[in-house]
């Protein structure tokens, strides 16, 4: 009789990736992009375009580790491929469905390049995705800025437990979690280190 398969286990908390893990999968995550426009399998992008569908790319980061990692993958991409690549960050903070819940916000910025997004290929970027409430967010946010020609998603862990008909076009790392774990990402650019640990219990 056949095995059944085993299943996904929850991590357990402490170090799921190192600095170098997070640059390797970063890099990983920076060619998928390539070859998602070059293959040009998606009609969103425009493939016989000589950059490879690159230019049409605007990279979106979500406040507040999105941003970063945004930048991160538009210098990546831009290494690997030979091409600039836009990069902004929209602010999600009162698109958000539990503003009420969650008490007072600073808010963040929202910066677009100068071409803007209207008929471009938006990637949003963020570092976790869970309920997938603040994608919803994001979206609600894009609608107001303009009109991309598709909205994409890539985050650098998706540790499951969506609440909305949300999923990532391109993660860095799936990671099954029970809803008692948090993932904890940290940027150099905002806690001084590149880690990403799984913690017990929830957010202080
Ligand atoms: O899919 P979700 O349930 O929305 O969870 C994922 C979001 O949670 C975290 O942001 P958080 O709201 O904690 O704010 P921060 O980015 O400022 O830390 C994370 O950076 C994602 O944006
Ligand atoms: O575990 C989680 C859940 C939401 N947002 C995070 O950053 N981590």
């Amino acid at each position: 009789m056949a095995s059944s398969p085993e299943p996904a286990r929850n991590p357990v908390s402490g170090a799921l990736l190192s600095s170098a893990d997070v640059a390797r999968v970063v890099d990983r995550m920076a060619h998928q992009l390539i070859e998602r426009c070059a293959r040009g399998d998606d009609r969103a992008i425009d493939s016989a375009a000589t950059d490879g569908g690159l230019s049409d790319l605007v990279l979106v980061g979500i406040p507040t580790r999105g941003a970063p990692l945004a930048r991160r993958l538009a210098a990546r991409v831009e290494a690997f491929s030979g091409t600039p690549i836009d990069v902004g960050t929209v602010d999600i903070t009162l698109y958000r469905d539990d503003l009420r819940l969650r008490g007072v916000r600073a808010l963040e910025s929202t910066v677009l390049p100068d071409a803007g997004i209207d008929g471009r290929l938006v990637v949003l970027v963020d570092d976790v995705l869970y309920s997938g409430r603040s994608v919803r967010a994001a979206l609600d946010a894009l609608r107001d800025l303009g009109r991309p020609k598709a909205v994409q998603l890539a985050v650098l862990v998706d540790r499951g437990h969506r609440e909305l008909p949300i999923r990532a076009d391109f993660v860095g790392k799936n990671v099954p979690t029970s809803r008692s774990q948090q993932v904890k990402v940290h940027l150099a650019e905002t806690d001084g280190v590149d880690e990403v640990l799984v913690t017990e219990g929830e957010p202080a």
